[in-house]
């Protein structure tokens, strides 16, 4: 080699360098100049005004003093128009208190012995307070019980107020204007959650909103002021307790704007005098779904695990027990480029920083996998490429990959579960639904703790701040205020899902948290903390005893969301949910019903249950924990050559109390069939039942005896004698059912089917509109030696077993005379159901 080429080679290398040198500076001002964008810059919404400072109010009303008495926890919302209230109840919903809706203003509706009691009363616009002070002698008997609880009032200005409202004191102006104000906090009596801001702040608002002004001498707090063109409003007031009136906390916005919906959390607790309190901390948790899932320039390297401990350590200062949750799948490490790959390795050797859970070993859906043994051995692979690198793993937790398998519910993943990992705790955004948020709820099934989810809009994508979607200012948006601001308000736990790709790119993950951190600790006195996920479950379904039981199942076929997760040989199956119960009550000829049904072509019968035959009973008893898989498949196919109606017969639900509300989420456009016979006899049938099944009260009293029991006597007679009684009620059971499922239920004629049944079921099929018409008398015959109709088979009768068309003796003429008294205004009520309802009347009724 010449010393001319070494001179060329060298001076090729350093100008090699040179650019290489000239693009890293580049590039690292580049870096810091976004990671200060990202980081310090403020945003529009969190940036505190210089505007003309206004005069500080100070406190006016007392401040609150703690009831001792014991009012039940509710809220009493009160409008004349149900759907005024729709905003502030999915508020109250969210934030899970219970209350009571009232439309209807006669005070015995709301002071007679039953109703329950409630511990702040809240009006869903001002109109609604306007009116409901006129009916004289609710409003008189509310303002009575309020001042004898010393229970103060709120009153919501709503989208439908369009006009100047009196309220005791005040004058409300309406304007019209749409934009951004200044705001500022007072310090004011009822402040709790929200903290009081002496620097104004923007904020934009929407159409409708109204000032208020307090009359003079009257003492009163200015809660919130805004400026709009340079003008002071007052939009949130705080009328302290006058001597004929109830404190009054009046808000001039409805309850959309994040501060609102802080106070309002606020006015519950003071007018309530703390009956109605929600904790100041809050639970919080942030998952990573998928470490080491990601295509090479999306994952993360060494720089950004060292991010991701310094926020934590960071963090852990403000949010005891802080740690990121990591879910891994081993297959995949090492699967970046040169940077990531060194990443991957890091993140191992700082393991102790996070806190890890197994996810499948190549971030497979659980419900790829049909059965129970090909899913727990890949599940097996993953724990141990996690224990080959002695990763500290969160006990007792997962997560599901690609959210499939949780809800709806994938059983084999549940059981892989439990197996593989010992997991007790999931978390899910899908039950009941993935939206609306505010309805998202935990539930128990197959011994595992399954937590509602939180949706932080951070996906596998969204990895730089300007791509953000629908811009950077929507993310703001959600932090300052928004929908994650209103998550960390409102929720008592939130556990969030983010991914791998959050941390690497902008770390948006990092960005997004430490601004809502900081934000909700700048406007609140909210302070969050991490659990343990097993302390976290067993906190959640302590607070919240409703959840803690089988989730309400749904029908995937009405989500497509949902139907999407369903294992592709199960997708078809919510087709062949039926199309209509037989709902009971029983011993009315339910099962005749059904057996008829069997011989016509076009309706098609459940197969019968392992345990309950020809009856499901799912929706009545523990059946229901078995899962809608379970009662999927006791239901044939849906023939697709032909219209065909399926159905399923469990008397026992026309009396169960769970039952309408399962079946309404279920099937909420399906009919019901109830058979009514006259219910004397079925009490008489019923009664000889028991004393079939030898029941010792049935086989020791008589029918009689059953009848006349009163009170005092022997507790099994009186059990036996309401078990016997009650469902012969038909009018209290029907309302019910007609009031959830409308003109959907069907009466057959209990007496007709049994004496004449081919009449009957021509009706029937009428009634239900079946898709093709049999004349029953082609297929049902009169057997003499049984002593009722029975289906034809190839020409022979084919007759109900022993238990069903019993032999023994007519009842009684005294027996007759007590059961038709007891039950002719019972069956007066029947009546008037049915006309009011437009149902035809049975033969035995008229
Ligand atoms: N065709 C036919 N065959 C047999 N039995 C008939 C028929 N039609 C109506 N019934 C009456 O049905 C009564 C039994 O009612 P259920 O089937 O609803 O009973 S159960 O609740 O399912 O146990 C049964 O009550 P008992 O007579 O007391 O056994 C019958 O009165």
């Amino acid at each position: 080699m010449t010393m001319s080429s070494i001179l060329r080679k060298f001076r090729r290398v350093a100008s090699l360098r040179r650019t290489l040198f000239i693009l890293i500076s580049i590039s690292v001002l580049l870096v810091v100049h976004f990671h200060y964008k990202l980081f310090n810059e403020s945003n529009s919404l969190s940036q505190y005004k210089s505007v003309q400072p206004y005069a500080q109010l100070s406190r006016q009303c007392p401040s609150i003093i703690k009831s001792s008495e014991k009012l039940k926890r509710n809220v009493l919302l009160l409008s004349i128009d149900r759907s005024r209230c729709d905003k502030i109840r999915n508020f109250i919903e969210t934030v899970k208190y219970e209350f009571i809706q009232v439309s209807k203003f006669d005070e015995n509706s709301l002071f007679d012995h039953d109703f329950p009691q409630f511990a702040s009363v809240i009006f869903c616009s001002f109109q609604d307070h306007n009116e409901i002070s006129t009916y004289q002698s609710f409003y008189a008997a509310l303002q009575s019980y309020q001042s004898k609880h010393s229970i103060g009032k709120i009153i919501i200005a709503n989208q439908t107020d369009e006009r100047l409202y009196s309220i005791p004191h005040v004058t409300t102006s309406y304007t019209e204007e749409i934009g951004e104000a200044s705001f500022l906090i007072h310090d004011s009596s009822l402040l709790r959650i929200t903290k009081a801001h002496k620097e104004h702040f923007a904020l934009s608002f929407h159409k409708g909103n109204f000032q208020i002004d307090v009359e003079d001498g009257v003492s009163h707090e200015k809660v919130t002021q805004l400026t709009i063109s340079d003008q002071w409003r007052t939009g949130v007031v705080h009328v302290c307790q006058q001597k004929t009136e109830p404190e009054t906390i009046i808000f001039g916005m409805g309850t959309e704007l994040f501060v609102n919906q802080m106070l309002l959390l606020d006015s519950i607790y003071y007018t309530s005098k703390g009956i109605l309190q929600k904790p100041l901390e809050k639970n919080i948790q942030i998952d990573i779904d998928d470490i080491f899932v990601g295509d090479p320039g999306t994952r993360i390297g060494v720089s950004d695990v060292d991010a991701m401990i310094e926020f934590t350590d960071k963090w852990k200062e403000q949010i005891p027990g802080f740690n990121f949750v990591v879910g891994f799948s081993g297959k995949f490490i090492n699967r970046g480029n040169e940077t990531e790959d060194a990443g991957d390795s890091y993140i191992l050797e700082k393991k102790d920083h996070f806190r890890w859970f197994g996810h499948m070993f190549s971030h497979m859906k659980a419900i790829m996998f049909e059965d129970d043994e090909s899913l727990c051995k890949y599940m097996s692979d993953n724990k141990k490429f996690g224990v080959k690198n002695q990763l500290p793993f969160e006990t007792g937790y997962a997560v599901a990959p690609h959210h499939a398998g949780v809800y709806p519910v994938h059983e084999p993943l549940y059981h892989c579960w439990r197996e593989v990992w010992g997991v007790k705790i999931t978390s899910t955004e899908e039950y009941p639904h993935l939206y609306p948020a505010t309805k998202r709820r935990g539930f128990l099934h197959q011994g595992l703790q399954v937590l509602p989810r939180q949706t932080c809009r951070l996906f596998t994508h969204t990895q730089f701040y300007k791509k953000f979607p629908n811009g950077p200012n929507s993310l703001e948006a959600s932090i300052h205020g928004g929908e994650l601001f209103s998550q960390l308000l409102l929720n008592e736990m939130n556990i969030f899902m983010t991914h791998m790709q959050n941390y690497g790119g902008d770390r948006l993950s990092l960005y997004t948290f430490g601004k809502a951190f900081e934000f909700l600790y700048k406007m609140t006195n909210l302070r969050l903390v991490q659990l343990p996920t097993q302390q976290l479950a067993d906190k959640y379904f302590k607070n919240n005893p409703k959840e803690a039981d089988t989730p309400t199942w749904t029908n995937p076929c009405n989500d497509k969301r949902h139907l999407e997760i369903v294992p592709e040989s199960r997708k078809d199956k919510c087709q062949n949910l039926p199309d209509f119960v037989i709902v009971g009550p029983q011993k009315t000829g339910t099962t005749a019903l059904m057996n008829f049904l069997k011989h016509h072509p076009t309706f098609l019968s459940s197969y019968d249950s392992p345990t309950t035959y020809e009856e499901l009973q799912f929706f009545s008893s523990q059946n229901y924990k078995n899962g809608l898989n379970w009662y999927l498949d006791l239901f044939p196919d849906r023939p697709s050559d032909r219209k065909t109606l399926i159905f399923e017969k469990s008397a026992t639900y026309f009396t169960s109390s769970p039952t309408i509300p399962r079946i309404k989420a279920l099937l909420p456009k399906i009919k019901i069939v109830s058979v009514l016979m006259e219910p004397g006899a079925r009490a008489y049938s019923w009664y000889f039942h028991q004393k079939a099944h030898n029941i010792p009260a049935a086989v020791k009293y008589s029918f009689m005896e059953v009848l006349n029991g009163k009170e005092g006597d022997d507790s099994q007679l009186l059990d036996l004698q309401n078990r016997c009684l009650a469902p012969g009620n038909y009018a209290k059971h029907l309302a019910k059912w007609i009031s959830a499922f409308e003109s959907n239920v069907v009466i057959v004629d209990g007496d007709k089917l049994k004496a004449d049944p081919i009449a009957a079921m021509n009706d029937f099929q009428h009634d239900i509109i079946a898709p093709s018409f049999v004349d029953y008398s082609k297929l049902i015959s009169f057997d003499e030696q049984k002593g009722f109709f029975c289906p034809l088979e190839n020409g022979k009768t084919r007759c109900l077993g022993i238990s069903k068309g019993r032999k023994y003796p007519d009842m009684p003429e005294e027996c007759r005379k007590t059961i038709d008294e007891f039950y002719a205004p019972l069956n007066e009520n029947l009546k008037d159901l049915l006309l009011k309802n437009e149902l035809s009347f049975p033969t035995w009724l008229k």
